[in-house]
């Protein structure tokens, strides 16, 4: 059973023959299913003229279904080429089954693979030596496309291997950890551990937390549980989808492909910026002024702001009506108003009540309510409703109305806040007035700001990631206008007939790269990263989620949002009653054991507590600290980044606090095309949930000192690294300093730690 070349190019070729005619079975699925498409296009080709009849809407319905199935279960083929199938596991007793991104059958309907996700392929990633389950070896394939380039054996129950079985590779696991990052996320669905499909297969009601240490797989396995859930309850989840949140725009771009790779294309990806439909948040705010934004105190201070009056409203309503002149004063009015809206009214859903409250308080004064001279033109004393229809008909009334209750926009309500004393007054005893300054600077920015006036919450930008929950509570606390109810045709071109297509514009729409709309209603929401999310940030996911199940995955370790017990309080308003399920991964798969060294040892003196996972890997590199000098810095950034573009194959992030990204960038430029195309600068914030082969820091003082949690942002980005690590700093002070407890130095810094001057 010993492992040779030829022995394993055998069974490269035993297994080649089966994976060929798999893809054969799959293109002959295509070629059907495609079929299927086509005949459904061609029976949508009707001409019309004039009335549809009763027969095309049948038709139409009928196409629609076709197509939405074959569009469906093309997408599904289509994804697939890659490493179709990756498993083979040998039962006791000789049975063979082989295991795969979609389940495969032939044409008599007997299995030749089975899906990952199906209950009979959970044994591949449960079976161990100590708790074998039937299961003699399991066999990883390795492929690139639909070529077999090696396999990977697990000797599980040797009493039980046949005499003639081989067991051959070196391990999947160590292959999968060791090769080259190429800037997106792969999916890991031949190398899942137990451990981590325990929490993929977790039931789906309730919350499922998920947390550990740096590189432990929380963002993967969480992706390839959104993938098992879109398989075991797809009627449940497809009908209002899944919502996946991560910390920014560059890292929903590292994992946008894990979910199709895995044949799911039904996920929504959204970064935490971009969640409320239509805006595009470009930016951070630095981060006293996100503190600010993003604590639960804005609740009371939005809600205040959409109870305010409109600037610029008129002050007094002056009208002749029953035969009198009337009028209200701004004393009145304000009365009014609140009143209106103290009942927990949504500003522009209670329209019609402020009206009702102000022609109460105009017949009151018309002497409607002591029923004495209220009179109509010839003298007739006027009803109630009279006096109501002629108040609402008259210009001076329907033009007051409009510019002193207009509906208004969240972008609008936000604008008015740039104006300092008015922010002053709706924050009074809940901001401080440093606060207040903060926030009114914030929205006052000239140019690119938060809009003063605008349509609509959509299709903004300008505004910071942190602005986005606020302007989605201010949606919940305006409301939508209401608009008038007008009856509709069901067979009018805009709406039945819209309706019987769908499918078929979806797939039509799809191709010329429509947008899908998006749903507040989610059946599932994955939220990564989760220690981040400021409680405001909490309350906008939770109202896309009400009758969601969530999946939730985070590291406090790693958490920038510094008040932790706010942030859990906003949470768990958000998840409410639901049951929860907790789970915590222990094994980092991304650093080697001597680069994580280093980052375990500058955590641990912040947070002494903190659990720390286990690095599995060793490679015989420890980090290296350059020590640059005040005017060497960009030579020796450049230096380390050359000297890793040799060491790794893949890519090498070069991570520096906010100020210096620019100007690391300039360093950078001319390194040729090779580092342009492999080299990354980013900051310590931005790195979140990201990896490279190889990691530059620049002054990690710098990062740490960022902010007042920034030894936990250091911590992050000492963790992205799979193979190399170099630090560059001015001095070596940093390290002695972040390590020694009290602020005091030790002189001396993490055992294992290679120092060079640069
Ligand atoms: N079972 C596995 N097989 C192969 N690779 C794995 C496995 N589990 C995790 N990995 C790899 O380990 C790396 C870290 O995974 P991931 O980014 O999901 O970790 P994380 O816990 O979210 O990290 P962080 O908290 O630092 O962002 C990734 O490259 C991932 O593909």
């Amino acid at each position: 059973m010993q492992p040779s070349t030829s022995v394993e190019q055998a069974e490269i070729s035993r297994e080649q023959q089966y994976v060929d005619r798999v893809y054969a079975r799959l293109a002959a699925m295509v070629e059907s299913a495609s079929a299927v498409r086509r005949e459904g296009r061609e029976r949508g080709l009707l001409d019309y003229t004039g009335q549809i009849k009763e027969e095309d809407y049948r038709s139409l319905f009928e196409r629609d279904v076709l197509v939405d199935h074959a569009v469906r279960r093309l997408a599904v083929l289509d994804a697939q080429r890659e490493g179709l199938v990756f498993g083979r596991l040998d039962h006791v007793g000789g049975e063979v089954r082989y295991v795969g991104r979609i389940g495969v059958r032939d044409a008599e309907h007997e299995p030749l693979v089975l899906d990952w996700r199906a209950p009979a392929a959970a044994v591949f990633y449960q079976a161990t030596a100590v708790d074998p389950q039937g299961v003699v070896r399991r066999r990883v394939l390795r492929s690139q496309g639909q070529r077999v380039v090696g396999v990977e054996d697990d000797l599980l129950d040797a009493e039980n291997a046949p005499a003639d079985m081989h067991v051959v590779g070196d391990g999947a696991l160590m292959a999968a950890l060791t090769s080259a990052r190429s800037g997106r996320m792969r999916d890991i669905v031949a190398t899942i551990q137990r451990e981590q499909d325990q929490v993929i297969r977790a039931p789906a009601p309730g919350v499922t937390l998920i947390s550990g240490g740096p590189g432990t797989g929380k963002t993967v396995v969480a992706l390839h549980r959104a993938a098992y859930l879109l398989y075991t309850e797809r009627r449940r989840i497809q009908g209002g989808g899944v919502l996946v949140v991560g910390p920014s725009a560059v890292f929903m771009s590292y994992i946008e492909r894990v979910l199709p790779s895995l044949g799911e294309h039904e996920a929504t990806l959204r970064s935490v910026g971009e969640v409320v439909d239509g805006v595009v948040a470009d930016r951070s705010d630095p981060f006293p002024c996100a503190v600010v934004k993003g604590s639960a105190r804005m609740r009371q201070v939005l809600s205040r702001a959409a109870r305010g009056a409109v600037p610029g409203a008129p002050e007094e309503l002056r009208l002749y009506a029953a035969g009198r002149r009337l009028a209200l004063g701004a004393r009145e009015l304000t009365a009014i108003r609140t009143d209106v809206l103290r009942r927990g009214a949504r500003r522009n859903r209670a329209r019609a009540e402020a009206v009702r409250a102000l022609l109460g308080a105009l017949w009151k004064q018309a002497g409607g309510a002591a029923g004495t001279d209220g009179a109509g033109a010839g003298g007739r004393p006027m009803s109630r409703a009279e006096f109501d229809q002629d108040v609402r008909e008259r210009p001076a009334f329907t033009e007051f109305l409009d510019a002193w209750w207009p509906n208004v926009t969240p972008a609008e309500v936000l604008g008015w806040l740039a104006d300092r004393d008015r922010l002053a007054r709706v924050a009074r005893g809940v901001l401080r007035p440093e606060e207040v300054d903060l926030l009114a600077a914030s929205w006052s920015r000239p140019a690119g700001a938060a809009p003063a006036r605008s349509s609509s919450v959509r299709g903004r930008t300008g505004y910071s990631v942190e602005d986005v929950p606020l302007l989605d509570e201010l949606d919940a606390l305006l409301g939508e206008p209401v608009r008038p109810v007008v009856p509709r045709d069901p067979f009018d071109e805009d709406g039945g007939v819209q309706e019987v297509v769908t499918s078929y514009d979806r797939e039509y729409g799809r191709s010329r790269g429509e947008q899908t709309p998006q749903y507040d209603g989610y059946a599932h929401v994955l939220v990564d990263e989760a220690q981040d999310l400021s409680p405001m940030q909490w309350r906008m996911l939770g109202r896309r989620g009400r009758h969601a199940s969530w999946t939730i995955v985070g590291d406090p370790a790693q958490s920038s949002w510094p008040d932790v017990a706010e942030a859990e309080a906003a949470r768990d308003a958000a998840l409410g009653v639901r049951t929860r399920r907790t789970f915590h991964l222990d094994t980092n798969y991304r650093n080697s054991a001597e680069i994580f060294e280093l980052a375990a040892e500058v955590i641990s003196t912040a947070l002494p507590d903190v659990r720390l996972p286990r690095a599995v890997r060793e490679t015989g590199h420890p980090p290296t600290h350059l020590t640059t000098g005040a005017d060497g810095r960009p030579e020796a950034v450049r230096a380390a980044v050359g000297e890793l573009l040799d060491a790794v194959a893949g890519t090498v992030g070069v991570v520096v606090a906010g100020h210096r990204a620019d100007e690391a960038a300039r360093w950078l430029a001319d390194l040729g095309d090779d580092a342009a195309a492999r080299v990354v600068v980013t900051t310590g914030l931005a790195s979140k949930g990201l990896e490279y082969d190889g990691v530059v820091v620049v002054e990690p003082a710098e990062i740490a000192a960022e902010s007042p949690v920034g030894v936990r942002t250091l911590y992050v980005v000492l963790t992205r690294a799979t193979q190399r690590l170099v630090t560059v700093g001015a001095d070596s002070g940093w390290r002695a300093a972040l390590t020694a407890p009290d602020g005091k130095l030790t002189g001396t810094g993490p055992a294992g730690v290679t120092d060079r001057p640069a």
